[in-house]
């Protein structure tokens, strides 16, 4: 009898553990496990340390506006947050409204195809993804559209992953991942078919840069698509509670600041892009976007256990639970962002960079002659004056 209920009690515990840590919203994502979670490029005895340093940032908030510091401190962040992303969320590190009916891949893909169908690029294009993570996206996009992309992270750990499930879904020859920063990206003048960003730019400290070098390393006439992640109409600055959900977003996510959805369409005609399309894609009748953080609470408990659990066995690193539950927190202001309705993170942006019209200078007598033969017309612009000289004889 005894050794019956030893036996039951003992099958409860097992059943009971392996519902907790394989059945409640299974974490365990494909190509990365929880005994396997690191901080990056970071040496496991400095996670603690540099966790420390990531948040030391945030006592000294002017230094993040400094455009020289943040590459380092977003870098630093993705060391830190890289394996848990993959872990517990997957190999695109962005959200997507959900869809019903469509699992959370699904509809993460879908968010990715349109981004690339937006683009309207043939196949064998040259195609930038400009913050590209460990690459989720790129894959998805490439598979789909047929065109070669090439992504850009200033996270080396997240380059070595992205090769790493580039090659291991053959895509190696249509993927290219560099190590860089997209502020000042190696690449030529008027060399891609095309770019995109998925929630990236956020993280630049002045959006007119990014802006700008993406415009610069376009052909002219091709396109380029942002999901950006903003305040919304709806954001009241004197809201002490909006406030606190803004800045929960931003320390949590390593922002150098959250923009106003109203900025983005500006900066981008700023730097010289033609605006063809804008909208959030949050808005109804998208559904929420933030279902998905909301429905895995449960399984981040759980999470939260098992990493305390692994760190306190010497297998995670020690600094390792203190970054969890940084995402824990960040998961609420996240969500309480989108139940308020006050922070979207896809605002759409779709622009193109106008064709150029062929141009050339020349002196006469000092004044200054601008001869303009674009779209056929032979304008002459003397000292600001222009004179249309079509079709006229000119001396
Ligand atoms: C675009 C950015 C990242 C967006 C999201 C991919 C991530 C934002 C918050 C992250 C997470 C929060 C909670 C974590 C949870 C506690 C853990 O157990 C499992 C992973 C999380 C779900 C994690 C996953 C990724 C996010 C949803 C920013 C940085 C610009
Ligand atoms: C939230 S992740 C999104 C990744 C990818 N777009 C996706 O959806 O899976 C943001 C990405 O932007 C990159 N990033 C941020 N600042 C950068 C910079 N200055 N230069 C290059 N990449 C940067 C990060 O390294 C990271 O890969």
């Amino acid at each position: 009898m005894d050794a019956l209920a030893l036996f039951c009690t003992a099958s409860l515990l097992a059943g009971g553990l392996y519902w907790f840590v394989c059945v409640l919203g299974s974490a365990e994502q494909k190509g990365k496990r929880a005994v396997h979670l690191s901080g990056g490029s970071i040496s496991s005895e400095k996670v603690q340390d540099k966790y420390n340093q990531y948040w030391s940032f945030f006592r000294r908030p002017k230094e993040i506006e400094t455009t020289e510091k943040v590459p380092a401190f977003v870098d630093t962040f993705y060391n830190l947050v890289t394996d848990i992303y993959e872990w517990g969320w997957g190999q695109s590190f962005h959200f997507s409204p959900s869809i019903p009916g469509k699992s959370h891949r699904d509809a993460t893909r879908l968010h990715e195809e349109m981004a690339v169908d937006l683009l309207n690029v043939k196949p064998g294009a040259r195609i930038l993804d400009a913050g590209c993570g460990v690459g989720g996206p790129m894959r998805a996009i490439a598979s789909h559209s047929g065109a070669n992309v090439v992504g850009i992270t200033i996270n080396e750990y997240q380059v070595n992953r992205a090769r790493m499930h580039n090659k291991k879904a053959g895509l190696d020859s249509q993927c290219e991942v560099v190590c860089g920063n997209f502020l000042q990206m190696p690449f030529a003048d008027d060399s891609f078919d095309g770019a995109y960003s998925i929630e990236a730019t956020c993280h630049a400290p002045k959006l007119e840069e990014v802006y700008a070098e993406i415009y610069r390393v376009l052909k002219p006439g091709s396109m380029y698509l942002s999901y950006e992640w903003v305040t919304t109409e709806l954001y009241h600055a004197d809201d002490p509670e909006h406030v606190e959900i803004v800045q929960g977003i931003e320390r949590g996510d390593a922002l150098p600041g959250l923009r106003s959805y109203s900025d983005i369409a500006e900066i981008a005609r700023k730097v010289g892009f033609e605006m063809v399309k804008e909208k959030d894609l949050a808005k109804p009748p998208a559904r929420p976007w933030w279902l998905r953080l909301k429905m895995g609470r449960l399984a981040y408990w759980r999470n939260h256990i098992l990493v305390t659990v692994l760190a306190w066995l010497g297998i995670a690193p020690k600094g390792v639970v203190d970054v969890h539950e940084m995402l824990f927190k960040t998961a609420d202001y996240l969500t309480r962002g989108g139940d308020t309705g006050i922070f979207t993170p896809m605002h759409m942006i779709l622009c193109r960079k106008p064709v150029k019209k062929d141009s050339f200078t020349f002196r006469i007598d000092a004044a200054l002659l601008i001869v303009d033969v674009g779209l056929g017309a032979l304008n002459i612009e003397v000292d600001g004056i222009v004179f249309n000289c079509s079709r006229r004889k000119f001396k």
